[in-house]
């Protein structure tokens, strides 16, 4: 590469896990990035190439070093967050999922019809979300277009990636009146402009992209479930729902249809290899087996799942049959924005499954020993699993993979993640970067390339 053919240049330490078991310390390189935002070259210190590189960076106003004891990290990828549940953030945690909806939750979705409110909630959301690490969000939206297509706007303005989806949900029977489409043809059609008009917006390689979002089968109809399968194939489109996700959940698709939500949802063409499934607490070996064929996605929603699963999600099972894993926030089931804390929570669960929770049994028999989460694909399934489930070039660096990342800073006044350069080897400086970094240690962002937030 010439000197002159590229955008910009970002020197400092880097963490990143390319694989599951596999932490690299990348230590002083420079990344060099296209206009697009591209990585197109890391080149370690002592790289022949580097300083010629670095120094028409400078010269041209491109370069951005690092200072010592910041490190870089591939931003968060949140799979699953539901934008109009953002007032409801902290709160209204007290009642299982079927009696939350409706007591809570569907009243809250409603009012962003008003699209005002919506614009300046969601300007403040997709903000603060920036702010706590999270460069990639796969957002619920809600039932009207208008409102989603204000989240887009937002999105793009702050310049954070975004999946957003027009929650479609149509069954009388299980949708209130004032918040629900229309019919499955309403459904489909507001469904399809949205996408339509979505990509129109966002335009040439978007920031934001369209997802078709069934809200769960016990909200939609067999028709609007079928035509959705079909709308994402001809329009070519990731797809998000909830699965499995509780008890109650799990026995009204089977008292309803006879199956397991996966066998529903393969039934009706919403498991591709671009299909993300919140929760899926209560899938089987062979549900498993579906979503390996078809490569569709979990995103695994801890903290919402200690409040309306009634269960813990067999992690560690999936993970050994290869089904592709993420993390969600599962805001507002789950009460943080940050998605450090869902990773966080993951490992905590994933301890308590492992060991079991029962002090009156003997440790033999009190849980079935397997092996719980590591700090390294604690970090994984935050950022490079999340980036693979979505089939998008981020989560992690590498040449081909845009630049979304985080600048974390060690010993920021009020940040809990400290470093000891005299007693920290790097190995112990990530763990504790996944364990106690918070938001004031993130101390830049950058999407595709561009510091966002300045
Ligand atoms: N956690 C969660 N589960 C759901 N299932 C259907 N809708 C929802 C929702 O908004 N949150």
């Amino acid at each position: 590469m010439g000197t002159a053919d590229f955008a910009r240049v970002i020197t400092g330490t880097a963490f990143h896990t390319p694989a599951r078991d596999r932490l690299e310390v990348l230590e002083d390189h420079a990344f060099v990035l296209d206009s697009t935002g591209t990585i197109t070259q890391m080149l370690p210190a002592g790289d022949a190439r580097r300083t010629e590189l670095v120094e028409a960076a400078r010269s041209r106003g491109v370069l951005e070093e690092l200072p010592k004891g910041s490190f870089l990290i591939p931003g968060l990828v949140d799979l699953h967050i539901h934008a109009p549940q953002w007032p409801q953030l902290g709160k209204a945690l007290d009642a299982p999922l079927e009696v939350w909806l409706h007591k809570y939750t569907f009243p809250m979705e409603a009012r962003f019809a008003d699209t005002a409110f919506a614009a300046e909630v969601y300007d403040e959301m997709v903000a603060t979300l920036l702010a706590h690490g999270t460069t990639t969000a796969v957002y619920f939206g809600s039932v009207e277009v208008e409102p989603n297509l204000v989240l887009a706007e937002a999105c793009l303005r702050h310049g954070q990636r975004a999946l957003i989806g027009k929650v479609a949900m149509d069954d009388p029977d299980n949708c209130p009146p004032y918040y629900r489409d229309d019919s499955a043809q309403a459904g489909l059609d507001a469904t399809r402009r949205f996408i339509t008009e979505l990509r129109q917006m966002a335009g040439e390689d978007p920031l934001v992209l369209p997802v078709v979002t069934p809200r769960f089968i016990p909200s939609c109809s067999d028709e609007l479930l079928a035509g959705l399968g079909a709308l994402a194939k001809e329009l070519d489109c990731h797809v998000q729902t909830h699965c499995s996700e509780s008890d109650w959940e799990v026995g009204h698709v089977a008292a309803r249809l006879g199956q397991t939500d996966c066998e529903a949802l393969s039934g009706h063409g919403l498991l591709t290899e671009r299909t993300v499934l919140a929760h899926s607490n209560f899938i089987t070996e062979d549900d498993m087996g579906l979503l390996c064929a078809h490569g569709s996605a979990v995103a695994h929603c801890p903290m919402s799942n200690a409040y309306f699963a009634n269960a813990v999600f067999p992690l560690r099972q999936a993970l050994e049959r290869g089904v592709k894993v993420g993390l969600g926030t599962d805001i507002s089931g789950g009460f943080s924005p940050s998605l450090f804390d869902a990773a966080r929570h993951a490992l905590m669960a994933s301890r308590h499954a492992a060991s079991g929770t029962d002090p009156s049994l003997p440790p033999e028999a009190r849980g079935p020993g397997s092996r719980p989460l590591s700090t390294v694909e604690t970090f994984w399934l935050a950022t490079a699993s999340g980036g693979a489930a979505l089939d998008l070039p981020i989560g992690q660096f590498a040449p081909g993979y845009r630049f979304d990342a985080l600048a974390i800073e060690a010993n920021a006044p009020g940040s809990g993640f400290r470093h000891y350069a005299a007693l920290d080897a790097p190995e112990d400086c990530f763990e504790k970067l996944v364990l106690t970094a918070d938001r004031g240690a993130i101390a830049r962002i950058w999407v595709d390339g561009t510091p966002r937030l300045d």
